[in-house]
């Protein structure tokens, strides 16, 4: 038994990793699986879709590694956070589609609450904003669109959960129903000061206590699953951005990670002071170990790798996103397109659920090449507006290296320009995968198979620094311009 599978259950797809008693990846899986766009606005997975493909991913895992789950010590959960489900607690049910955290529909019951003044008891408990990417409205919303769920709610019948807990449900067979501290600090009813759920916040929002899960430390015995042909403890659950920020050996106060996916979030760890932001940050757990909580602050970006994916789905002008390197290099440096990428409203700082993309710049000369270029672009900018936040907020006490990881950090013209817009060295380690390997080790070091935080922390290895090249004044004229088209954007 010295082998950990690690489930990642992201936006587009689910995966699966085992690791060795070295944490050396020996196999992996990842199976996409259908977003569904029922209305403007809206983002919904099947729930059945997000269980089976994690399911489908563990075992190709094991058959890749050429194991099987008897030689499994332990299975780490991180997850896409903030999704919302509701099911039905005697037969698994979903009452409804899984809301995505990309989801805009509660944008104005968010609008109601803070013009009736709520947000500042949101802020104060939560460490999170009125804005619809939480859990909290989105489950409001299901008992009160879905027929009787109110009704059942009040009955005891019904179980929330973020998609951890989806999880956890299923390969326990109904046993369980748990979650972490970091997923239950996405949700907009969790108190991550007393570390519970705040009575007042449910009210608020009408959210029967019953519904919620039991929450419990990130390195911890959840349940075990026997659904991999053999009994094995599920003994790790971090949200994906908390467990990259874990893999990425992130365990100092002043130390900072940004992953770029399907979009970017940034987190800085901030030790045992949870620092409340006045730039607009969000004050999340980072992870809660041996029941210690260490906060975080969060700058979340809604579009990062979605431009890229945009690029190809929408405009059809590259046929895979490593396309885009070759083009932004081609790209003719007179013209200086800028893309605001609020395809689905703007995150931090400026919490603009109603803002909408935009592109300014254009002349007759634009082509493929200058808009690939002011794709990746703007995931610099966005960045930079996130590190000007954090910098606000902490001062100058952030370690200098930005540790960055996701698929998107494979673009090396996308870090160079990174580096170059905010003027930090970004560093890139040699395994990108940290989100599997962060819940890996929290896995790994419940089973006492992996070594303690410093020794974890020391195994991080560098792939590749980037460093500026390009002058202050250039940076400083290319960032004003940029924030004049966010302004612009918002204005619209
Ligand atoms: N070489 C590349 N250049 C630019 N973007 C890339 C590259 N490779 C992957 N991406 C982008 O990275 C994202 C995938 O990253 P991943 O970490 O798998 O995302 P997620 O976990 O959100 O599904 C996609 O949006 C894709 O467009
Ligand atoms: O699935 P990812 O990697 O895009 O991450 C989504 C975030 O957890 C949303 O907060």
């Amino acid at each position: 038994m010295s082998y950990i599978l690690a489930i990642d259950q992201g936006t587009t797809s689910s995966r699966a990793i085992v690791f060795d008693a070295d944490m050396r990846p020996q196999g992996s899986a990842q199976e996409e699986f259908a977003q569904h766009f029922p209305r403007s606005g809206w983002v919904e997975h099947a729930p059945e879709d997000l269980w089976q493909t994690v399911l489908r991913s563990c075992e190709g895992a094991l058959r890749a590694a050429g194991i099987s789950a008897q030689a499994l010590a332990g299975i780490g959960i991180t997850n896409q956070r903030e999704t919302t489900l509701l099911w039905d607690r005697a037969t698994g049910e979903p009452l409804y589609n899984a809301i995505v955290w990309q989801d805009r529909r509660t944008s104005d019951a968010c609008a109601a609450l803070k013009e009736a003044g709520h947000e500042a008891l949101i802020r104060a408990k939560t460490g999170l904003l009125l804005d619809p990417y939480f859990s909290g409205t989105k489950l409001a919303w299901l008992l009160d669109s879905v027929e009787g769920a109110r009704a059942r709610a009040e009955a005891g019948e019904l179980a929330f959960g973020t998609v951890d807990s989806w999880l956890v449900w299923n390969l326990t067979g109904g046993r369980v129903h748990a979650t972490d501290a970091t997923n239950a600090s996405r949700t907009l009813l969790y108190d991550i000061h007393a570390g519970e759920w705040n009575e007042e916040i449910c009210a608020l929002l009408g959210v029967p206590m019953s519904l919620l899960p039991e929450v419990k430390d990130c390195s911890a015995l959840f349940g075990t699953t026997d659904v991999l042909g053999a009994t094995v403890p599920i003994l790790g659950i971090a949200g994906d951005q908390q467990a990259a920020t874990i893999g990425q050996g992130c365990f100092s106060a002043g130390m900072m990670k940004a992953t770029y996916g399907t979009g970017c979030f940034a987190l800085l760890n901030t030790g045992r002071d949870a620092v409340a932001s006045e730039h607009k940050l969000l004050t999340t757990v980072a992870y809660q170990l041996e029941g210690e909580v260490t906060y975080a602050l969060e700058g979340s970006i809604f579009v990062a790798g979605a431009v890229v994916q945009w690029l190809r789905d929408g405009l059809g002008v590259i046929a895979t996103a490593a396309d885009t390197q070759a083009l932004a290099e081609s790209a003719d440096c007179a013209q200086d397109v800028i893309i605001v990428p609020a395809f689905t409203g703007l995150g931090a700082p400026y919490w603009n659920p109603d803002c909408r993309g935009a592109a300014f710049g254009l002349t007759r000369a634009t082509g493929p090449a200058e808009m690939a270029r002011a794709a990746l672009e703007s995931v610099g900018y966005q960045t930079r507006d996130l590190l000007e936040a954090m910098q606000a907020d902490w001062g100058d006490n952030a370690e200098a290296a930005l540790r960055v990881d996701g698929g998107m950090c494979a673009s090396d013209w996308t870090m160079q320009f990174l580096t170059d817009i905010t003027g930090a060295q970004v560093d890139r380690p040699s395994i990108l995968e940290t989100t599997a390997l962060g819940a890996a080790w929290l896995a790994g070091h419940a089973a006492g198979l992996y070594p303690d935080r410093a020794g974890f922390a020391r195994m991080w290895q560098l792939d590749r620094s980037f460093m500026p090249q390009m002058s202050a004044a250039q940076r400083a004229q290319k960032y004003e311009r940029w924030q004049r088209a966010v302004a612009a954007a918002q204005a619209v």
